[in-house]
């Protein structure tokens, strides 16, 4: 039994009359058709709707308790009221769902988060511990793979998959921050002991408005998620890298700083090799410091990136630095990140990346280009409903980039596609534009001769593409090697 009363106590929150305060908590809801008899039900005003107007069909359902503002209605129920009701829901939740993972970690960013949780729980997994990853690929364990639909599933998913995880016997958790997930308070309330930043690049404009209001989402990781005794481990070659530094610094986190202009790891020196990179990594100490080199079996400087932030935040948690290095060297490829998909008839390897912004195209491109003898065909579109300020951006960057660009459809959801590739190829001088992602993979794919490479960028791991409201089944690396054979 979980009483309601236990529950509240100490909340920093005014709690009305209209319920029994020793009723029984079955559970939480944020969407009223999810309430059932003793849930506690968060109301609150979305995009789209205003959850409060959801309140009676969810008292009828059985709701026993509303977190809302003081300014919503509430007949029937016990309302707890809150000027910030996301952020209290989400206290009171992770008191419901504790206990949780001991160690978790966060990671933010535009792009990297995806690859840098799941290198930092690989590390884990390889040091023995029981690891896991919530993020855009699903919760990730040694044995399983869910999806949640979402980069940063809802609160109550997010907190259900975490305590779910600790039954399960898992102890380290990473999981990513998308500025979405942190702006509606979708991953507090559990312990977090260090945050990761990867980098800050134009994406999500249409939610965020402006980039300061961007990076202002992200930060509230720093600032509020993470405990007041935990690290920051900051990736330090970014623009904003140093505006980071100093705000968690502000803050009183211990700072790990990673990269070139790192001072916890510097990456002295980065050599591509054929099949990965050898890394020299700096790290202070006595004598004057050590060097370590890693032989990293994965391609390009970003992924270089993501794993120092990984080994970063495992070390900010407890992690042996050398044995943590070491490990480097056996980390697995990240699923739809540079992810080579099939060699053509002809001889042209296919990679599968997923990049979706005109940052991580420009990363993508530039990461195969050693690994380039002829050519660089670059393919990609732009997702609907989504930024449409970064469409032409995309299109420039491959285009100043890439030696060939084909401009193509993402997941158009409601938009009409010819727009959006319309839209991209306005920056994309001398791009082909080829509608429907199959036709286009295939013409890609033929076009490229012995020592041309193609990038199928924007889709990475998806299985599917969004039409309207409708999920297709696609998947690039399967399509490539159709297209391939
Ligand atoms: C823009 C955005 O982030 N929207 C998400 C957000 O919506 P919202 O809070 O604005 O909610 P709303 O739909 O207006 O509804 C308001 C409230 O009423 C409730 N409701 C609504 C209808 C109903 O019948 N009953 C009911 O109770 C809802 O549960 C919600 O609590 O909360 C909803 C419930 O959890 C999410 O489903 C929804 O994700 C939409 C589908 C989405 O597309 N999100 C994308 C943009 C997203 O979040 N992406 C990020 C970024 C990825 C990246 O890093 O690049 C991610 O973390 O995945
Ligand atoms: N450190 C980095 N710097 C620049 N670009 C990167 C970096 N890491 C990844 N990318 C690019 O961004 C793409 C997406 O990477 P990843 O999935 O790891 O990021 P993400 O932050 O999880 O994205 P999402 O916002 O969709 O969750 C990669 O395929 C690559 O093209
Ligand atoms: N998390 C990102 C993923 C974009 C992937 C791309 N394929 C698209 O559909 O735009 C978003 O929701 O914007
Ligand atoms: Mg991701």
């Amino acid at each position: 039994m979980t009483r309601l009363a236990g529950l509240i106590e100490g909340l920093d929150a005014v709690v009305s009359d209209g319920g029994a305060l020793d009723a029984n908590v079955t559970g939480f809801a944020i969407d009223n058709r999810k309430v059932a008899p003793g849930t506690v039900f968060g109301a609150f005003q979305g995009l789209r709707v205003n959850g409060e107007d959801y309140i009676a069909d969810a008292v009828k359902s059985g709701a026993i308790a509303v977190v809302a503002r003081p300014e919503a209605k509430v007949e029937g129920a016990i309302h707890i009221a809150h000027a910030n009701p996301r952020r209290l829901f989400a206290q009171l939740a992770a008191r419901y769902f504790t206990p949780f993972p001991d160690v978790t970690v966060a990671v933010t960013g535009t792009n990297g988060k995806t690859s840098t949780v799941e290198l930092t729980r690989q590390l884990w997994r390889m040091m023995g511990h029981h690891a896991a990853s919530i993020g855009t690929l699903g919760v990730t364990t040694s044995v399983d793979q869910v999806s949640t639909g979402l980069t940063t599933p809802d609160i109550v998913t997010f907190l259900s998959n975490m305590s779910g995880l600790r039954r399960e016997g898992i102890t380290h958790a990473a999981f990513e921050a998308s500025s979405h997930g942190l702006a509606q308070y979708r991953t507090e309330g559990l312990p977090v002991l260090a945050g990761g930043f990867t980098n800050l690049s134009r994406d999500h404009l249409d939610y965020h408005g402006d980039m300061d209001s961007y990076f202002d989402a992200k930060m509230r990781l720093f600032d509020e998620v993470v405990g007041a005794d935990g690290a920051a481990v900051v990736w330090a070659d970014d623009a904003w890298s140093d505006k980071v530094i100093a705000r968690v610094t502000k803050r009183g986190l211990r700072v790990l700083s990673v990269g070139v202009q790192g001072q916890a790891l510097r990456l002295a020196n980065r050599t591509p090799t054929q099949l990965g990179q050898t890394l020299e990594i700096e790290v202070p100490g006595e004598a004057g410091g050590k060097l370590y080199k890693v032989n990293l079996p994965l391609i390009g400087a970003y992924q270089a990136a993501n794993a120092l932030t990984a080994a970063g935040l495992v070390i900010a948690t407890g992690g042996d630095t050398a044995k943590v290095l070491e490990l480097l060297g056996r980390v697995q490829p990240v699923r739809g990140r540079l992810e080579r998909a099939v060699i053509s008839k002809a001889g042209a390897p296919v990679y599968v990346d997923y990049a979706h912004t005109p940052d991580g195209l420009r990363a993508a491109i530039e990461a195969l280009r050693p690994h380039t003898k002829g050519r660089l065909i670059a393919l990609f579109g732009a997702g609907g409903d989504r930024d449409v300020g970064k469409r032409p951006l995309m299109g420039q960057v491959a285009a100043e980039l890439a030696d060939h660009v084909i401009v193509t459809d993402d997941n158009p959801r409601s938009e009409e596609p010819s727009t959006i590739r319309a839209a991209v190829m306005a920056g994309a001088t001398g791009a082909q534009e080829i509608g429907g992602r199959r036709a286009a993979i295939a013409a890609a794919i033929a076009q490229a001769g012995a020592d041309d490479i193609v990038l199928l960028a924007g889709k990475g791991h998806e299985q599917g593409q969004i039409i309207g409201d409708r999920v297709l089944p696609f998947d690039d690396v399967t399509v490539a090697r159709e297209c391939a054979g």
